[in-house]
């Protein structure tokens, strides 16, 4: 019927060619129809979206598309039945990753509607467990760019290298330095699946539009010695460099982020230590540290609701954390900003913790030098004792809780979780660790070994398990439930720092949106399915937070009430649903103008 064909002619000929099948125009184009809705991602190639198999026969001749694809526009439906075909062909979990990363960088409209409409099946294979074993063979299944990699040789020109990065207007970053990926240790330049499984949550969880995200990891040597001797492995094969080569990199790398965004959103991800930069950088940047923050975020927002149901009174519990890194010590810290929130004084809530690391109970007279993070909660009333294993210690306590941040799969034996469930009705079992290869052990085991008892959750997911004829549902404290809508909320508020009540904020949002079917069958955490609605809610804390410590900058916000704040948060949000339909009646609204425009 047409007579059009693709060609490498300028786009106002392809109009003109294309109205020619109608009307007799051929007026140009004017600046204003380059196309807002098909802007290159940074993570995709150029007109990537443009070659959706969905999109109409007039967009693809707009587009200089057609003859490209195949001819048919179909549904979205035939789209998703023929990607959910092609991953089932897939048969290990790192096929399906890839096959996922593949579609993300083909089409990524499609593969965010895909998430979107699967997000429980599929988050596990974008992100934790399999991200985890993406990362230990990245250099092994490298495929694309998807992120900047920024090395130690670089310094001193950081400003200028970041210039490459194609996309003017990013809004948040996701930076590692690999030195610590999840439970999995230093895997050096391979942690990059961090930086994009994480940023595709953002997308996939809080609607921040793909385009605007920058996955970002910093190659500053590495301690792992198996990289280094493998001639495949893409980072640079030398030592980690000193903590202050590291400081000075990473104040150059801040001051040339912002130089180039200036209201950018910079989250730290996966450092061995990060402490420091936490602290050097949260009063000057929109910066927050999700292993600390986030992970403390989540448990406390996990930890009210467990509470609630284990019928202890607040001030009763004890809690036992069997793991004292950076994610440890922020869980404990912001459930003791929650104790204190519920009337404790700071020293009766700190002093219902007893964190254990690998050498036993922290306490101030264990005649090593703690680390600087874990003296606040080092123990003074263990009257000389020293207790050497996670058994001796829940011997001596008694808790009520049992955390578990240590990356030591399977550390609650059968016996510890059994011990739990004799002194406690409700035990709180929380095994966090992740992937979950490295959970302390596995929703099966909480359930069997506490008669079905335990309040529970894991970090990485656990599938539903039946046990005497009744289905028990994990809940998955996977800080996931708070850091999009953390992100979200300070990139809409415009707010210049992201402050700790704000990060409390969010974890106190995420009871609000647990149902009461989910509080029946013992749930803490809302529903994954509902991610996008709790991000906003999320987002919706976190602004409200940011106003009132006079960070955010959009301050007509603070006019408006609850419900419309939300429903303006959501309004902003990207819909993957909507973005082949904008194409088109951006498409179809040129058109029409080109079409009425007076003749030359
Ligand atoms: O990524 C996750 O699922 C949680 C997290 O931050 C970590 O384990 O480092
Ligand atoms: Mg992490």
């Amino acid at each position: 019927m047409s007579t059009f064909t693709a060609t490498q002619a300028p786009i106002g000929q392809q109009v003109g060619s294309l109205l020619a099948t109608s009307t007799p125009h051929t007026s140009p184009p004017s600046h204003k129809h380059r196309l807002k809705h098909t802007r290159a991602t940074a993570h995709v190639p150029n007109r990537a979206a443009h070659f959706d198999t969905s999109l109409s026969i007039t967009a693809r001749k707009y587009l200089q598309t057609y003859g490209l694809t195949p001819p048919r526009a179909e549904s979205y439906e035939v789209q998703k039945t023929r990607c959910l075909a092609q991953l089932a062909l897939k048969t290990t979990p790192i096929e399906k990753f890839l096959y996922l990363s593949t579609l993300r960088y083909n089409n990524v409209h499609l593969f965010y509607r895909l998430l979107t409409d699967h997000f429980t099946e599929l988050t596990p294979l974008v992100y934790t467990p399999t991200v985890g074993e993406a990362c230990q063979r990245w250099s092994e299944i490298y495929q694309q760019p998807e992120g900047m990699y920024l090395s130690f040789e670089d310094r001193g020109h950081l400003s200028g290298i970041i210039q490459n990065w194609p996309q003017g207007n990013v809004e948040i970053t996701v930076v590692t330095d690999g030195s610590r990926i999840l439970g999995l240790g230093d895997l050096g330049v391979g942690g990059m699946g961090i930086p994009i499984g994480k940023l595709a949550l953002y997308t996939g969880c809080a609607g921040i539009r793909p385009e605007v995200t920058l996955p970002l990891t910093v190659d500053l040597g590495t301690s792992n010695k198996a990289l280094q001797a493998d001639p495949l492995y893409m980072g640079s094969h030398r030592d980690k460099v000193t903590p202050e080569e590291e400081r000075e990199f990473l104040d150059e790398l801040m001051a040339a982020l912002k130089e180039r965004w200036p209201d950018i959103v910079i989250q730290f991800e996966d450092w061995k230590n990060p402490f420091p930069s936490l602290e050097r950088y949260r009063q000057d940047y929109a910066m927050f540290n999700d292993d600390i923050q986030g992970t403390g975020a989540v448990i406390m927002g996990g930890i009210i609701g467990a509470v609630k149901q284990s019928g202890v009174a607040t001030r009763d519990h004890r809690a036992v954390f069997l793991g004292a890194g950076s994610a440890g010590v922020g869980v404990a810290k912001q459930i003791v900003d929650y104790f204190i929130h519920e009337g404790m004084t700071e020293e009766e809530a700190k002093s219902r913790f007893w964190l254990v690391d690998s050498k036993g109970l922290v306490t101030q007279d264990r005649g090593d030098k703690l680390a600087e993070h874990k003296t606040y909660f080092s123990r003074t009333d263990n009257n000389g004792q020293q207790f050497q294993t996670l058994d001796e210690v829940i011997e001596y306590v008694k808790p009520t809780i049992l955390m578990g941040l240590s990356t030591i799969g399977g550390a609650f034996t059968p016996d510890i979780l059994q011990k739990m469930a004799t002194w406690n009705e409700r035990p709180i079992i929380f095994a966090l660790s992740n992937p979950s290869s490295k959970s302390e052990c596995t929703f099966e085991e909480a359930i069997t070994h506490t008669d079905g008892r335990a309040l529970f959750a894991s970090g990485s997911p656990f599938q539903p398990y039946a046990y005497k004829d009744k289905i028990y549902h994990p809940g998955q404290g996977n800080n996931m439930y708070v850091f999009p809508g953390i992100g979200l909320g300070t990139i809409l508020s415009k707010a210049v720092q992201v402050t700790p009540n704000m990060i409390y904020a969010s974890g106190e949002a995420l009871p609000t949106m647990i149902t009461e079917e989910e509080k029946q069958i013992s749930l803490f955490y809302p529903c994954i399915a509902r991610i996008r609605d709790v991000s906003a809610r999320v987002a919706l804390h976190v602004i409200r937070a940011a106003q009132k410590d006079n960070v955010d900058r959009l301050h007509h916000l603070r006019e408006m009430n609850d419900e419309s704040l939300e429903a303006w948060i959501k309004d902003k949000m990207y819909d993957p649903h909507q973005e082949t339909k904008e194409i088109e009646n951006e498409i179809r609204e040129l058109v029409d103008d080109l079409a009425a425009s007076p003749k030359l």
